[in-house]
């Protein structure tokens, strides 16, 4: 009934009724291989994992790391004084037994140091944001090269918080609030041997109810067993964290622990604090299921919006399937006619200004006109009267000359007079 082919190599129990010898195959083969395939390849690829890191300064994220790896991630201690909030991203080459690893971690400098609150968080958002875009571009190219990619968007968000035994900062709620649909976030309380057991219950609970109040949605562990899923995901976050590269005797025995003057705190023992069920969870069990949040939650999330904000669409007006060709040819009309409707309107406001300007210079020309009119007239009165002057002054000569020669005349006549009396007499 199948074409002759019987995949199942398990004995069959009619044949072993009718007594017929049904043998046990001694290696895999057949389709039965497909997980080591997977694993193989896996293997041969590596893998990588990206942790984000956000918290006070000096509140333990390095060594938490460190403790979390079991290496030392060396870092200088951060200062108290930087203006904005800064973001170290460090990747490291790891290797446990033949599994080779990629570990980015990414960590917040001068968080909480300053007063502007949304100088500490935006960093935060935008490298998120950054991450993914970069992501999308990388996806969009026709080119793409995603298999040797290196996918540097945040797998998980390790909030975290001060001991303080009270409830979160407005700062914790802001940021937890403004990343939790872009990140897996994951709260710890840090420095966690700083409170009594019954501290520490109160202060879980009450970090519990402020989120949920705010409505702030963390990562969701999941488990093969759905009553310690729940009770990890109600009863036991946010993890209460101690970190030590430390090695203490305890006993005959060298423990990862942190040494006081009244005993020794031990890392790795589930009665001391939550390290080991966060390493156990965040490492061995909810790896892959992080990056996989990470690709079909948020950054499926984002790249919805971004596209949609882009202007594409999956469904037209009429909620029919629009193809990517139909939406091409529309986004290209569209452009189109506003690339016209623009010219026009630039062509309008052209020629309304040319207008204006010619109506301004049709003014200007009349105005120095009417002047150049003016100082015409002006100029010509002035030229009548002169020429009036210089007649009336040639007159004046003329007529001085006629009296000048009058007297002139009289003056010899009487000069002739004197002389013939004199002679006369004589
Ligand atoms: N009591 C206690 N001290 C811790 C714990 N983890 C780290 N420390 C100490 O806290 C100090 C700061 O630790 P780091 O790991 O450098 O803190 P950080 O948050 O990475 O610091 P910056 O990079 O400077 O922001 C060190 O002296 C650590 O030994 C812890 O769980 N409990």
């Amino acid at each position: 009934p199948h074409g002759g082919y019987t995949p199942s190599l398990t004995p069959d129990p009619l044949k072993q009724n009718e007594n017929i010898r049904c043998l046990t195959t001694l290696s895999h083969f057949g389709f039965e291989c497909l997980p080591t395939q997977l694993v193989n390849r896996s293997i041969h690829k590596g893998f990588s994992f990206n942790i984000l890191c956000v918290g006070e300064t000096g509140l333990g994220k390095t060594t938490l790391i460190n403790t979390l790896f079991n290496t030392n991630l060396k870092e200088n201690k951060s200062s108290h004084f930087y203006s904005k909030v800064g973001l170290k991203v460090k990747t490291y080459e790891l290797q446990e037994r033949n599994i080779p690893l990629k570990l980015t971690v990414v960590k917040t400098v001068g968080y909480g140091d300053q007063i502007n609150k949304e100088a500490s968080y935006q960093p935060v958002i935008d490298y998120l944001d950054a991450q993914f875009e970069a992501y999308l571009q990388e996806e969009l190219k026709i080119k793409r090269s995603l298999i040797d990619y290196h996918d540097s968007r945040i797998h998980v968000c390790l909030y975290f918080i001060a001991p303080t035994g009270h409830s979160l900062k407005s700062l914790d709620l802001l940021t937890m609030k403004s990343i939790d649909r872009k990140v897996n976030i994951i709260p710890l309380i840090a420095k966690a041997d700083a409170l009594s057991k019954s501290d520490l219950q109160t202060f879980k609970s009450n970090i519990m109810s402020e989120l949920i109040t705010n409505g702030i949605q963390l990562y969701q562990f999941s488990t093969d067993d759905d009553e310690a899923t729940a009770q990890v995901n109600t009863g036991l976050l946010p993890f209460a964290v101690v970190g030590s590269m430390e090695e203490v005797k305890v006993g005959k025995r060298m423990v990862r622990g942190r040494h006081y003057p009244w005993g020794v705190l031990q890392v790795e023992n589930e009665n001391h604090c939550d390290f080991v069920k966060l390493r156990d969870l965040l490492l061995c069990t909810n790896m892959e299921d992080l990056k996989e949040q990470t690709h079909n939650q948020h950054y499926e999330c984002y790249r919805s919006n971004r596209l949609q904000k882009l202007g594409f669409t999956d469904v037209g007006p009429d909620n029919q399937p629009v193809s990517f060709q139909e939406m091409y040819e529309a986004k290209r009309k569209e452009f189109h006619d506003q690339c016209q409707r623009e010219e026009e309107e630039l062509k309008q406001t052209f020629m309304q200004r040319v207008k204006e300007k010619e109506a301004t210079f049709k003014d200007a020309e009349k105005e120095l006109q009417d002047k150049f009119e003016h100082l015409k007239r002006i100029q010509q009165e002035e030229i009548l009267k002169l020429e009036e002057e210089r007649r009336k002054l040639e007159e004046e000569i003329i007529d001085f000359y006629k009296t000048k020669a009058a007297s002139e005349t009289s003056q010899t006549q009487a000069c002739t007079n004197v002389k013939k009396e004199k002679e006369r007499k004589k």
